[in-house]
């Protein structure tokens, strides 16, 4: 796999608007300044037309949704759609309660989302596949993974992102699988919450036409950047981990996500 993207996102430093939970806000903001990019976390309804119009991509994330930030996200999204900016979908926990259910179904009604980034719990719901999920948490399932995200993709016309021990990247037609990444990412909270996040950075940064690869190099660089941290770590220090990969996100090279970047096209 090519890294092009990456470079290009340290020389033109995009803004990426998130719409983003307060697990992970913080986390998130860190981890676009680490990567080259810059965020702005912005939520009130008052200015869901000014952010996006001066935004390279907008990020939305459910994870905490309270009460009328629906209305802001449905406002951002239709800007950022009427503006050309792609937008991000991750649905967390979509599976897990009615309300995000029908939160999802609001947003997917109205926005067209460049790129939906999701586990695979969140995944098969999208898809209409049987899953028992845990809370946000990807959980178990017997279902093809590689058919869930591109019935993901074909369904909402989409990237459909989907992530865990493998990666699995379709833009419906194409399937891509990536093999890289450490356990040591499901303990801690928001890594999820900040791939999404960077992803917003990479389709900034990438013409329409190949939002595929950008999608590739996004979930390959990411899983590249925690990998190579786990080496140095003992098994349980998820703290040095957490810390870890945003300085890692700052120096990983072209070079290196070439030399350790396991994909393949199905
Ligand atoms: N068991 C695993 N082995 C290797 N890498 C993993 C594993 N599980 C997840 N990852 C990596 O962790 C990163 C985050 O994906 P994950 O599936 O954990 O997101 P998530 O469930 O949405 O997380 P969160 O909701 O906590 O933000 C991805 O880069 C993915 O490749
Ligand atoms: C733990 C958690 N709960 C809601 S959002 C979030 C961050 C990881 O998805
Ligand atoms: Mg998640």
């Amino acid at each position: 796999m090519r890294s092009y993207y990456l470079a290009k996102i340290r020389e033109q430093n995009p803004l990426i608007h998130n719409i983003t939970n307060i697990v992970a806000a913080n986390y998130c903001a860190n981890g676009l300044l680490a990567l080259g990019a810059s965020p702005i976390m912005a939520v009130a309804i008052e200015e869901m037309e000014d952010v996006p119009a001066i935004s390279q991509a907008l990020v939305i994330n459910i994870g905490t949704l309270v009460g009328k930030e629906i209305e802001a996200m449905l406002l951002a999204g239709k800007t950022a759609n009427k503006l050309g900016i792609p937008v991000i979908l991750d649905p967390v926990g979509v599976a897990a309660t009615q309300y995000r259910k029908r939160i999802v179904a609001q947003l997917l009604e109205h926005i067209q989302f460049s790129g939906i980034r999701g586990n695979a719990g969140e995944f098969a719901y999208l898809a209409g596949v049987d899953w028992k999920v845990k809370g946000v948490d990807a959980g178990k399932g017997e279902a093809n993974l590689n058919s869930i995200c591109q019935q993901v993709a074909q369904k909402y016309q989409t990237i459909a992102m989907m992530s865990g021990e493998v990666d699995v990247v379709s833009d419906g037609n194409r399937i891509a699988t990536l093999h890289n990444g450490t356990p040591m990412f499901p303990k801690i909270t928001g890594s999820g919450c900040l791939l999404s996040a960077i992803s917003g950075a990479f389709f900034a940064v990438a013409d329409k036409s190949d939002y595929f690869n950008a999608a590739v190099e996004c979930c390959s660089t990411y899983a590249i950047a925690g990998e190579l941290v786990a080496k140095s770590l003992k098994e349980t220090q998820y703290g040095q981990f957490y810390t870890g990969l945003l300085d890692k996100l700052a120096e990983i090279s072209a070079q290196e996500v070439e030399q350790n970047g396991r994909v393949n096209y199905v």
